[in-house]
């Protein structure tokens, strides 16, 4: 099971200091969306060379143009991209392609899709090689959660991997890690902590079952 911190309200340079404060504790860094918006694909290359072993996600929430969007963000240093998977077909299996092409990982995210077994066996076969359920901010804030929907993902699909992501805490990882999805993101639970590196630490060990 891996460890993803996802920054998504800070600017790059406080976005780079924060993922080297907690480097040793997760396996990949997601330059969130508002960050690419406010400050564009450059935060990914500076994320990229600012780091020793953790991978870069550039979490674009790619909706069209996807071939072309997945060579950019691979182009800024990105090791993984993300794709809506409301988008086309046409839009995932272009995305699919081009970061397979680069030696690179796609990770659609369904925030928004109503059918969620329908399109989580959809995508498996189309070869996504990541399906995350999210319960993005705006829903988080109606007092939901992402567990339910894991479930119902991870029942369905076959090959590829099942990531989680929305409102995850140090107080809430634990009922995560119990379902075994293959990676936990991690936003505001640490990058909003007292202490972030310790918050970090606190995930690892839950994942890591100690
Ligand atoms: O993808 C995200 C959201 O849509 C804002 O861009 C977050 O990175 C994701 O929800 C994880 O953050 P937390 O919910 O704060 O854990």
């Amino acid at each position: 099971m891996k460890l993803q911190l996802a920054i998504d309200l800070l600017n790059k340079e406080e976005a780079v200091k924060l993922a080297q404060e907690v480097e040793d504790f997760v396996d990949i860094v997601e330059i969130g969306t508002p960050i690419v918006i406010n400050e564009g694909l450059p935060s990914v290359k500076l994320m990229r060379e600012s780091l020793n072993n953790a991978q870069v996600l550039a979490d674009l929430k790619i909706m069209d143009a996807a071939g072309y969007e997945v060579s950019q963000a691979v182009d800024f240093g990105a090791d993984i991209v993300t794709i809506l998977g409301v988008a086309e077909d046409s839009s995932i299996k272009s995305a699919i392609e081009e970061a397979h092409k680069n030696g690179k990982e796609l990770l659609v995210d369904m925030i928004a899709v109503q059918n969620l077994e329908k399109r989580a066996i959809e995508l498996d076969e189309m070869g996504a090689d990541y399906i995350a359920v999210h319960t993005g901010y705006d829903l988080q804030a109606e007092g939901q959660s992402p567990l339910e929907s894991l479930r119902t993902v991870k029942s369905v699909i076959k090959n590829s991997k099942v990531a989680v992501a929305g409102g995850i805490k140090p107080e809430t990882i634990k009922s995560v890690a119990d379902e075994n999805p293959d990676l936990i993101i991690v936003g505001g639970g640490i990058a909003n902590a007292e202490n972030p590196r310790e918050a970090a630490k606190y995930c690892r060990d839950v994942i890591d079952g100690k």
